[in-house]
This record gives structure tokens, sequence and C-alpha cells, in this order.
């Protein structure tokens, strides 16, 4: 049953916590059975008074630091999905989190319209969000509950917590252990279902990913019974060794077989699992893009369609060569389908420029570059030029400078020796550097490099060589680094945040990737990345109202966003048939895009300008372009407003 909504002053919200605790069975009634089991725990269990509120606690640094170096592949597994499912409810005052499986806030990615609220019931890295101390709430209450639940408004145990709506979704690791909670919690009056979902793919997005990660080293077999599901969300993962015994499988592999748990598995033979001998499943795994495979399952005799992945570290049989391009190679070679480049653009004028260029400054060892709004596609444009090089069979390593504690990206970059610090590996470890080298360094978000970790750098590119942490001896290296940054670099020099010598060793040749709203092959590419995302051949039939609507929304996320929203809209749609109604209703109702603008034509705006008409876009969609609410929170008048909307292009929705 769905909780009641009810808004109740301090006292009130507790006198009415406290009368559902005693037995009234009028306001038992008005709740669901998560929110009343967890309110009794947590006056039996935790011994916690609904009237007194205890101030929330925040662990110490060092420890939030160990732990998030303990979690650090689960948080560089979930920064990707959490930035994604933060631009998808971009504007909606969302703040989206993680927790570890001792409810501590591990990571915090918060909309500009929630930080007050967030400050306020103490949403911060290092804040412990267990039921113990906060009460019911969605990621101490999911904790215990194992399963994606909503704690909205007044089933919060404190009033402190009752302004806010919260959902939450359990990762579990590939043996079925609570590894992290995903949360996304706002102010809003309904809990929406279309977060919930979204919150959903997200938590599994992650999970399956953890699970490769952990399991790189065995077989997987993936299975679905329906052909079409494998590579999808839902795929069932079972692992296991080159023997054929199981040692995990994710969630989907165990409801498809009715079973509760992994270990109901694990330990088993997956050759007596399913029909098939083992061999046969071990020469499948290494026949490459082998087609999915009918299987029964021994007990049941249910049918499956399977797939066999091999461990990541087995190298497979000889391959055919790639197509090398010339030393040189020519834009036409550049957008052929063979291509690295081939599925950037579908002939916007910009990106096609962009690649010309590359054309040529491509292996002259030229450092690069990338500017660009948050999701245009910086990172898959860098590596589409690694490939495209003559480095391409050397390796291609990231490294996000945002997405680094300040003490760990020293280490993270230049490596170190064994004991360099405490807390040190004793194996020591090579760094990214290092490891780029004979290929490519991108550097995302370098505006956020610390400056003293800057003249290092710089002194890496001057010299060729690196000297880890702890270490007295230079190694050579040779890398073409492509660099990333969504800031304005010239500002950060102004304010003595960025050094101009590293500015201008690093830009050799700096390109602008065009946010999605001003590309024009827009239509080509949501058509492309939907059918990418339907994960069918079935052709998606598009009604042209949808089209349109999504070909005209002003994309505040870009390509990134577009993503997101055409995996939710092709895994709502029905009988791969696109209509109106699948689209969002924050888009349905958004602005439409003015081309071509006064905006995008001007070559006298500046990178704060793009900032200003970023925050003035995104302010109108979190508000339903709502102008009048709009100046007041921005404490403009309308019609200054209306002269900046003007000025950047921006006309109110139809
Ligand atoms: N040409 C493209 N076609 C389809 N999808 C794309 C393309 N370029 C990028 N994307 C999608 O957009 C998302 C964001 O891409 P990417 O990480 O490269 O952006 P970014 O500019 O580096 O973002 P940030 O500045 O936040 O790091 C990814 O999910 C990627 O799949």
């Amino acid at each position: 049953m769905a909780n009641a909504i009810l808004e109740f002053g301090a006292n009130e919200h507790a006198a009415f916590v406290r009368s559902a605790l005693a037995g009234d069975e009028r306001i038992r009634a008005s709740m669901d059975d998560v929110t009343i089991a967890s309110w009794q725990r947590c006056h039996v269990r935790y011994g916690l008074d609904p009237d007194k509120a205890p101030e929330p606690v925040v662990v110490a640094r060092g420890d939030l630091l160990e732990r998030q170096e303990r979690s650090r592949r689960l948080l560089e597994i979930a920064r990707h999905e959490m930035t994604n499912l933060y631009q998808q409810l971009a504007g909606s005052g969302h703040a989206i989190m993680l927790t570890d499986s001792d409810g501590i806030l591990l990571n915090y990615i918060g909309d500009p319209l929630f930080t007050d609220t967030a400050a306020r019931v103490g949403f911060q890295t290092g804040a412990v969000w267990n039921e113990a101390v906060q009460g019911t709430n969605a990621m101490g209450t999911c904790l215990v509950e194992q399963k994606p639940l909503v704690i909205h408004k007044s089933a919060h145990y404190f009033k402190r917590n009752a302004l806010l709506t919260c959902a939450a979704a359990p990762i579990l690791d590939p043996h079925g252990n609570v590894l992290a909670i995903l949360d996304a919690s706002s102010e809003a009056q309904l809990a929406q279902q279309h977060t919930m979902v979204l919150l959903n793919m997200s938590a599994q997005m992650i999970e399956n990913r953890v699970f490769f990660c952990a399991l790189k080293d065995a077989y997987v077999f993936r299975c679905h019974s329906r052909a079409e599901f494998i590579g999808t969300l839902g795929e069932g993962l079972i692992a296991f060794t080159p023997d054929g015994l199981i040692l995990a499988a994710n969630r989907s592999a165990i409801f498809q077989m009715a079973l509760e748990t992994p270990q109901q598995l694990v330990g088993q033979r997956i050759d007596e699992l399913f029909t098939i001998a083992l061999p046969m499943l071990l020469k499948r795994a290494h026949s490459q893009g082998h087609p999915a495979f009918p299987i029964h399952e021994t007990q049941s005799e249910r049918r499956f369609f399977a797939k066999v992945q091999p461990p990541e570290n087995v190298s497979p049989p000889a391959r055919a060569p790639m197509p090398r391009p010339a030393a040189n190679p020519t834009v036409a070679a550049c957008t052929d389908r063979y291509s690295p480049f081939a599925a950037l653009h579908f002939g916007d004028p910009k990106m096609r420029r962009n690649l010309e260029i590359i054309e040529k400054v491509l292996d002259r060892d030229i450092p690069c570059m990338l500017f660009g709004e948050t999701g245009v596609g910086k990172d898959v444009f860098a590596r589409a030029m690694h490939q495209a090089s003559a480095r391409r069979d050397k390796p291609f390593v990231a490294l996000n400078c945002a997405s680094l504690p300040e003490s760990l990206i020293e280490s993270e970059l230049f490596g170190y020796k064994a004991g360099a610090f405490t807390g040190a590996s004793r194996e020591g470890s090579r760094g990214k550097i290092v490891q780029a080298d004979g290929g490519t360094l991108f550097l995302d978000e370098i505006g956020d490099m610390p400056i003293h970790l800057q003249a290092r750098l710089l002194r890496v590119l001057e010299d060729r060589t690196v000297v880890p942490l702890g270490g007295d001896k230079a190694i050579p290296v040779s890398i073409q680094l492509i660099s990333a940054t969504h800031r304005d670099v010239r500002a950060l020099i102004a304010e003595g945040k960025f050094r101009e010598d590293l500015y201008y060793r690093i830009h050799g040749i700096s390109l602008v990737i065009p946010p999605l709203r001003e590309r024009a092959d827009r239509r080509e590419l949501i058509l492309k990345v939907a059918q990418e995302e339907a994960r069918s051949d079935v052709p998606l039939e598009w009604a042209p109202a949808a089209l349109d609507r999504l070909v005209n929304y002003t994309w505040p996320g870009n390509l990134r966003q577009l993503r997101n929203v055409l995996r939710a809209v092709t895994a709502l749609c029905e009988d791969n048939r696109i209509s109106l109604r699948d689209i969002p209703e924050e888009l349905r109702y958004a602005a439409r895009v003015q081309e071509p603008s006064e905006f995008a034509a001007s070559a006298t705006f500046n990178v704060l300008d793009f900032a200003e008409r970023d925050a003035l876009l995104r302010a109108l969609e979190g508000t339903h372009w709502n102008v009048s609410l709009v100046a007041k929170n921005l404490r403009l008048s309308r019609n200054t407003l209306y002269r900046r909307m003007k000025r950047y292009g921006i006309s109110p929705a139809r």
C-alpha cells in the first residue's frame, strides 16, 4: 500500500509516528509495511525517539578516504552512471548519492537547486545515513530491505528529513551481498515513477559492470529466455572457471532460474546445469561474434538463449588485422565506415571541420585540447583519435582529474615506489603516465588538476620522463596527450588556479565539440542512438511528433542526456513503436531550440557566455519555463531575463 502524503509540524510528525508505534490502526493502515517495519526497528532496535533527531554524524576524513579507496573501483564504475542519472534528472532539483554497505555517503552529485536542502539535512560525503543514525530513510532502509524502495515525505522517522522524497536501490556484489546503495533524493511533491525506473536501471547497470570487473578472469555465460535480451540490462550472468565450476551469478540469472541466492548455484557445474558439454561451451566462447544459441536447463528443461564470453586476459585466436589508416589519413578515410570517426557525426559542419583539423595533426605528437559542455562526447572523441592513430595498438589511458580526491591524483598519475607513503601498496604502482607509454593519455577535466601537480605534469611533458613518488630514477615515456575540460581555462589562469605555461604546453591544437542543440545532424544522431539503445535489429517506428520533440529539445546534458533519455524511452515503449507519450514530460513541455540562432552564429560569445546560457536554460527547464519564477530566483527583472534569453537565442516553449 502506498503511504498517505501528510504535512506536519515537528511535534505533530513525532506524535504521528508514536501513535503508529503504539498500534493506532488508522495510521498504520495509511502507511506501507516497509515503513511501519522500519519505524519499529528505529524504536525497538536502535532506541530512537521520533522527537529527538540526533545531530547528523559524519565520519572522520581519514576514515572516509580509506572507505573511498577501498571502494575505488566501484566509485569509478558508479561515477559514470551517477553522472548519467544526474543529467537525466537535470533541472528537477535532485541529488544523486552512493553509500557503502555501512550507509556512509561516498559520492554525492547535487543539483544547485537542491544545495540548501542538502546542507540542512546533512547530505555530504562522509555522512552516515543508516537507520541507526538517521531513522527511516531511503538509503538506510534500503540497506536493511535490500530491495528498491521510495521513502516519501512523512514516512521518514524524523521530521528533519520529512521534506524529502527519496528513492534508493541496492547494488549487489556477484555473491548477492549488498555492496552499495544508489539514491536519488529531491523535494518533489510526488514520488516519480520515471525517477524510480531510471534509478533501478542505473543500479543494475553498475551491478552488471561490477560483475564483469570482479570476474574478468572467469568465463561468463550470458543468458535470457529471449535471444534479443542478451546484452541488455536484463540478461542473466553466470561466471565459471575453465573447469566448469560456477563462481557467481547476477540477480537476473537467479531470478530466471527461480532461485533465491547465487549461493544455490556456486560450486555447481555449468555443464550439469545446462544441456551442453564443457568443451563445446569453451569453443563457443572463443569463436568471435557467435550468435546466441538455444540451450535447455537440465532439470526444468526450460529453454534459454546464451552467449559465452571468455576471460579478459585470455587472448582470442589470431584476428584479421584492422585496416590501418594511411600515415597521413584523409578526411575521407576518417569518415569511411571503417574509421573510428565514422560514428562521431552525420554531416554536422563543425564536427566535419574538427575532423579536418585532426587529419592534419594526427601522429605528429601535438598535444590536443578538447573543449565542450559536459556530455558532448569529448571522451568518445579522444578514444576515436587514439583508434585512428598509429598508437592504437598501445594503451589508451584516461584519468578524470575531477573524480579523485587531490591526495590520490598524484599517485594515480605519476605512480609510486613500494612503501612511498602510508597505505602505499607493497608492489608500488606504475601510474597512468607510464601505463600510457607508447599510447595516449587522456586527462579529462584538466581544469580541476591541483596547481602543485600542474608543475610536475609540465616537467613530465618537457622532459618526456616521469619520476614516481618516492623514486629517484626517471622513466622515459612517449605519450600522445589529449586533455579536456568544460571550464574556462583562461579565467582559471586569471584567478591563479591554472598555470599559463602548462596551458600553452597542452593546447597545441584545440577543438570545440559542439553542444547537441547546435548540431545540424541531431535527427540522425537521435535515430542512431535510439536504435543502439533498443538493442534490437528490429527498426524502431517513430511517431513524427515524438521525433520532432526530441530534435527540437535543447538537451542541456547533450549526448549523455540523449542516450539516457533514449534508454528509458526504448525500454518503456511498446512493440518498438515510439509515440509522443513515451517522451518524458519535462521534454515534452520544454522550450524548443531556436535555429540558426543569433547566438550560434555569433563569434563574439566566450566560454562564460556559453556557461550563462546553459545556466539560464537549466533554470528555465527546471521551472517548466516559468519566466517569472526564474527571474525571481535569479534576482533579475523579467525584462532583463527576456533580454538575456533573446541575446542567447532562447525562446519559450510553445
Ligand atoms: N558520437 C556519439 N554518438 C553516440 N553517443 C555518443 C557520442 N559521443 C558521446 N556519446 C555518448 O554520450 C555520453 C557522454 O560522452 P562522453 O563521456 O564522451 O562526454 P564528455 O564530453 O567527455 O563528458 P564529460 O565532460 O561529462 O566528461 C556517453 O554515454 C557516450 O556514449
